[in-house]
């Protein structure tokens, strides 16, 4: 995970920059993209004016320096909306920090372009095309986003993925994508180009981490109408103040009505929205996973189903071969040579270790020329050989080879189900071998349940996700590996297909569903789910189909994204709670201390005990001001929730936020109240 990323939350360069921000986001374009910030603006520059012409909407001051009034909320407005800014301009600040280390892997580097007539050119990596294919060897640094065509090789990745180890990149199955700006650091690799230039993968992450391509997503967008809404009652009641106060004797000044509106609208939330927005990304970033939109890390928070491989996911993947069992009478030498023969060109992990087993149970099968080697698909579920002679030797999932043999006019063993089910019992994969129409017997493939699993699906379980592990072995294997690692439900026999059949079935039901994939059988599933996460190392068609990236190509991580969206919306849902709520307080601590000159009954109300109707005022701006800055680490660490079920978070968080944001004010305000008001008495007031 990200070692060598900056984890701390504000850098001193950051934080240069953020005050820099600050002042350039007080554009007025700019800021009307937040309408509750604007009408705080809008405020200020309206006080401004009266600091300038005090008497310009015919206000009047008894025996009070009303120039002075007005250039102090003039001031503590502009605070404000800077203080805002600033939330927003450190959240992207990480986020450029980012993107400034990942430009430096950017460079344009030169590149070996194979021609059709077979000889190279050298030519820039700008200068690639879609289609292209390159020579690679090792010192060299891969110049653009490809598919290994040919070659095996060992590639240093850090520089996109701060993970220092090298990684296997090869032709063909779910290692062949590699990264522009990578560098190869053994062998050689051939390598065809599968990204426009300005488009690469590079590209887009720097874009996405630096907030230039960041839309509002659905739910933000949902929030604002509500805060907009709020800023326009508010408004309203602002404005019927002012013929009620002359009513009950008292005129308020332009600045006091501005200043109470400032306080009533929820400017806390307004001003740290998008703070939360990008730091739920770059928290995500720090996983090392790139979500390709805000709306993907939102739709995380929102799961309610994730689809899980077994292989690799749930447990380690390196299935290893560790028996061979005969069944129906065979030699256990015939089984292991012809486990072996179907194995020599086999590159999965189950194939390779096949092959070592028997190598050392003392099997010494060459390949034959004129062998034809079948290879290893999900579909089809088995691999195999057609040796010279006709002989066709397989071996593969029982079902898929029983009936294999079946149709050549064999028939199955009374003992091979007994052996099948008893390696599946135990949670290994038993693999089926034959000679043409006779079975010989069954490989005991052996894989390991992570460590931990139990706990992390428990956590999930808690917040409500339903975890179905999908695989296409056998359901007794499944069922034993399920129950082993805890999860809620299983798909077992499941080929590429399946899985789509799945996502939407439970689509369907209303759910949200979560799933992880590296193959280019995953692309359609990896599209079809609300959360597709893609490994880095798996093909182009995945990543482009999915819209989030593990660049460390762990299928695990998936349950870290989804608690990290959880987080955004269980964060953004608590401080929206508090703005609201603190608003709320604000207007019984400031209303009183208004009218109380006029209308000596709303003493009672006043139990702030705020010692003047202008300290009570500035009082609550100041503390409407600094709740923001005080706010900023809270939404860009988010809020800590304990695993437990939507309804109950939402129930505590009110809670704690709601009766929280009521107390924080009252404390706040008399704490300030008590500081100011000799400062004012000096001056005045
Ligand atoms: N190299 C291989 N040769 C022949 N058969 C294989 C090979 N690898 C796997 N199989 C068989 O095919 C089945 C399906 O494999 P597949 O990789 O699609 O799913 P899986 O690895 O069991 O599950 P997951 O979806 O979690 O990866 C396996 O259960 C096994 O019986
Ligand atoms: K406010
Ligand atoms: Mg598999």
């Amino acid at each position: 995970m990200s070692k060598n990323r900056n984890q701390k939350l504000v850098t001193p360069e950051i934080f240069h920059q953020a005050v820099i921000g600050s002042f350039t986001k007080l554009n007025p374009r700019y800021m009307m993209k937040n309408p509750v910030m604007f009408v705080v603006e809008v405020g200020c520059i309206i006080t401004l004016l009266l600091s300038i012409f005090p008497g310009l909407f015919g206000d009047v001051s008894a025996g009070t320096n009303l120039r002075l009034y007005n250039v102090i909320v003039c001031i503590i407005l502009f605070i404000t909306a800077l203080f805002a800014n600033f939330a927003e301009s450190v959240a992207e600040g990480r986020g450029k920090a980012q993107a400034a280390s990942l430009k430096k892997t950017q460079k344009d580097t030169k590149a070996r372009l194979l021609l059709e007539n077979g000889t190279e050119k050298e030519v820039l990596s700008s200068q690639l095309k879609k289609g292209d294919v390159v020579m690679v060897s090792a010192g060299e640094i891969i110049p653009g986003d490809g598919e290994v065509i040919e070659g095996i090789a060992s590639v240093d990745e850090s520089a996109i993925t701060g993970e220092s180890a090298p990684v296997v990149r090869e032709s063909g199955g779910d290692f062949c994508s590699v990264t522009g700006g990578t560098t190869i650091v053994s062998d050689w690799l051939k390598i065809r180009i599968t990204s426009e230039p300005g488009n690469s993968f590079l590209d887009r992450m720097i874009a996405l981490v630096e907030g230039a391509s960041r839309k509002k997503t659905p739910n933000e967008i949902a929030l604002n109408t509500l805060l907009v809404s709020l800023t326009i009652i508010f408004l309203i009641v602002i404005v019927t103040l002012y013929p009620i106060g002359l009513y009950s004797g008292v005129q308020l000044q332009t600045s006091t009505l501005i200043a109470l509106c400032v306080c009533l609208i929820p400017t806390t939330i307004g001003g740290l929205l998008s703070a939360i927005g990008i730091a739920g990304m770059d928290r995500v970033t720090r996983f090392n996973v790139i979500a390709m939109s805000g709306k993907a890390v939102e739709a995380c928070g929102d799961v309610d189903t994730m689809i899980l491989d077994k292989t690799g996911t749930i447990t380690y993947g390196n299935r290893l071969a560790a028996d061979f069992f005969p069944v129906g009478g065979a030699k256990r030498e015939d089984l292991i040579r012809c486990a072996a023969l179907c194995s020599l060109k086999d590159e999965t992990p189950e194939g390779k270790s096949t092959l070592e087993l028997a190598r050392q149970l003392g099997d010494k099968s060459k390949e034959l020329s004129g062998s034809e080697f079948i290879s290893f698909s999900a579909q089809t579920r088995m691999s195999g050989v057609d040796l010279p002679d006709g002989t066709k030797v397989r071996k593969g999932a029982s079902d898929a080879i029983e009936e294999f043999v079946s149709k050549l006019g064999g028939k199955v063993p009374s003992d091979l189900r007994e052996k099948v089910s008893e390696i599946a019992g135990l949670g290994g994969t038993p693999l089926t071998v034959c000679e043409n129409n006779k079975i010989l017997g069954v490989i005991y493939l052996k894989d390991t349940v992570k460590p931990g699993m139990v706990e992390r699906f428990e956590r999930l379980r808690k917040i409500g996700i339903k975890t179905i592990m999908c695989t296409g072995d056998n359901a007794l294997t499944a069922a034993t590996i399920a129950k082993e690692a805890g999860v809620d439900g299983f798909v077992a026999e499941c080929k590429p297909e399946d899985k789509i059949k799945l996502i939407k079935k439970e689509q369907s039901e209303g759910k949200i569903v979560a799933m992880t994939g590296d193959g280019t059988n995953d692309a359609p599933a990896l599209a079809q789910a609300n959360v597709g996460l893609a490994m880095n190392s798996g093909t182009t068609a995945a990543k482009e189909a999915a819209n989030m990236v593990d660049l460390d190509s762990d299928p695990t991580k998936i349950l870290e994204v989804v608690e990290i969206g959880k987080q955004l919306l269980i964060t953004r849902g608590s401080l929206t709670t508090f703005s609201i709520a603190n608003d709320i307080a604000k207007y019984f601590a400031i209303i009183p201390a208004m009218f109380m000159t006029a209308i000596p009954e709303l003493g009672v109300l006043n139990i702030m005990n705020l010692a003047t109707p202008y300290s009570a005022i500035l009082s609550a701006l100041i503390f409407n001001a600094i709740i923001i800055p005080c706010l900023i680490p809270l939404a860009m660490k988010g809020v800590k929730y304990r695993p437990m079920s939507s309804g109950k978070i939402l129930a505590r968080n009110m809670l704690i936020f709601g009766v929280g944001g009521i107390i924080t004010p009252f404390v706040g305000i008399k704490i300030i109240d008590l500081i100011i008001h000799p400062l004012l008495a000096l001056i005045g007031f």
